[in-house]
């Protein structure tokens, strides 16, 4: 091998200014930011590579690897930042599937799943449900039926346990895809990857042990499993992902809800809040059972969400916004929008 060649690989893990790099070949790398990669960072943190970022390294003759680029991507997963500010964190990029993880026992939560649902479309991902632990319900199919007409995505049963279930779900990983599991701790996230893959991911688990020699949690991992990639880090788990980019506008997307929408456009009062009105189409709706009132609860939540976002959104980033390069910064979103804009599902 030429040592001055470029190669190319994906992100599997970023650790402070480290990026762990899976080459197509096999073969895994830790390797630092090149010069001008550190320029495009220092003008716009997103451009920093994040997991699941199709890049080209550098073996330099001294030994030393570096990310030299980081390809366009087609999505890319953030969310706000926990101190409050209106700076991003990149979780995850390049993901085509976002699947949302619930066990069947106890009782599916139509709200969680409503919330986890909603960045995914907003991403541009191809939303699923994965609902676990079929093998303790015996109502498994109609609850998936009923959940997918509720949520209008494919929904799949599986039980990791006894194997079922499995096959529509490994067909989402086809063709080198990325699926994102998105669920609440004890969702059956980790029996599911591991049903699907077998020993593939184990090698990947070994816990790292910081200074005092105790054990921490690996975030933001990708991982190999049924010739694509999985994402499951810790990073992905909170419910508290609410901002996906290609969207400026974080939630003038609201297809989760476009039932509920197209009713409240029927509603006597533009401005109704669905509560106590005269006229109110989407309560009308409810009395007469075509619309189950979990929905409205989530749809409420979504919209304060949202309302909260685009506030942090308008104010604090705009100002951030003048005070960086605007030329560099404005070329690299054109870049990453373009795919976007042709991916809706
Ligand atoms: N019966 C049954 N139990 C399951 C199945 N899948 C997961 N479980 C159980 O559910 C519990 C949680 O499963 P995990 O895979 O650890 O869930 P997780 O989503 O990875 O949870 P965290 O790591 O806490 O986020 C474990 O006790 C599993 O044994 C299944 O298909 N059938
Ligand atoms: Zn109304």
């Amino acid at each position: 091998m030429n040592s001055f060649q470029l190669r190319r690989g994906v992100v599997v893990r970023v650790d402070r200014g480290v990026s762990t790099v899976e080459l197509p070949g096999g073969g895994t790398f830790r390797a630092s930011w090149g010069g001008a990669l550190l320029g495009a960072v220092h003008r716009d943190p997103d451009a920093a590579p994040t997991t699941g970022d199709r890049v080209r390294l550098r073996f330099w003759p001294d030994e030393r690897i570096t990310v030299e680029s980081v390809d366009p991507r087609t999505t890319l997963l953030t969310r706000a930042d926990a101190d409050g500010s209106s700076r991003r964190q990149t979780l995850a990029a390049n993901i085509d599937v976002v699947a949302v993880v619930e066990g069947l026992v106890p009782d599916p939560d139509r709200n969680r799943i409503a919330r986890l649902l909603a960045p995914a479309r907003a991403g541009g991902a191809q939303p699923v449900v994965i609902l676990t632990k079929a093998d303790l319900e015996p109502e498994a199919p109609r609850i998936a039926a009923e959940l997918q007409a509720l949520s209008s995505c494919p929904v799949h049963a599986v039980s990791s346990a006894r194997g079922t279930g499995l096959e529509q779900v490994r067909a989402l990983f086809a063709d080198g895809r990325t699926v994102a599991l998105l669920g609440a701790p004890g969702a059956g996230k980790s029996s599911l990857v591991n049903a699907l893959s077998g020993d593939e991911v184990r090698r990947f688990d070994a816990p790292r042990r910081d200074g005092q020699g105790r054990p921490t949690t690996v975030t933001r991992e990708l991982r190999p499993v049924a010739g694509g990639w999985v994402i499951d880090g810790p990073g992905l788990r909170s419910a508290g992902i609410n901002t996906a980019v290609g969207l400026d506008d974080t939630f003038a997307d609201l297809t989760t809800f476009a039932d509920l929408t197209t009713l409240a456009g029927q509603c006597r009062f533009a401005d109704c809040t669905h509560a106590v009105e005269p006229g109110c189409a989407v309560i009308a709706a409810i009395g007469a059972g075509g619309l189950h009132p979990d929905r409205l609860d989530s749809y409420r939540q979504l919209v304060a969400e949202g309302f909260r976002q685009e506030l942090r959104h308008d104010v604090r980033l705009r100002q951030e916004e003048i005070r960086r390069h605007k030329v560099m910064h404005k070329s690299l979103r054109r870049q990453y929008r373009k795919p976007l804009d042709r991916g809706r599902w």
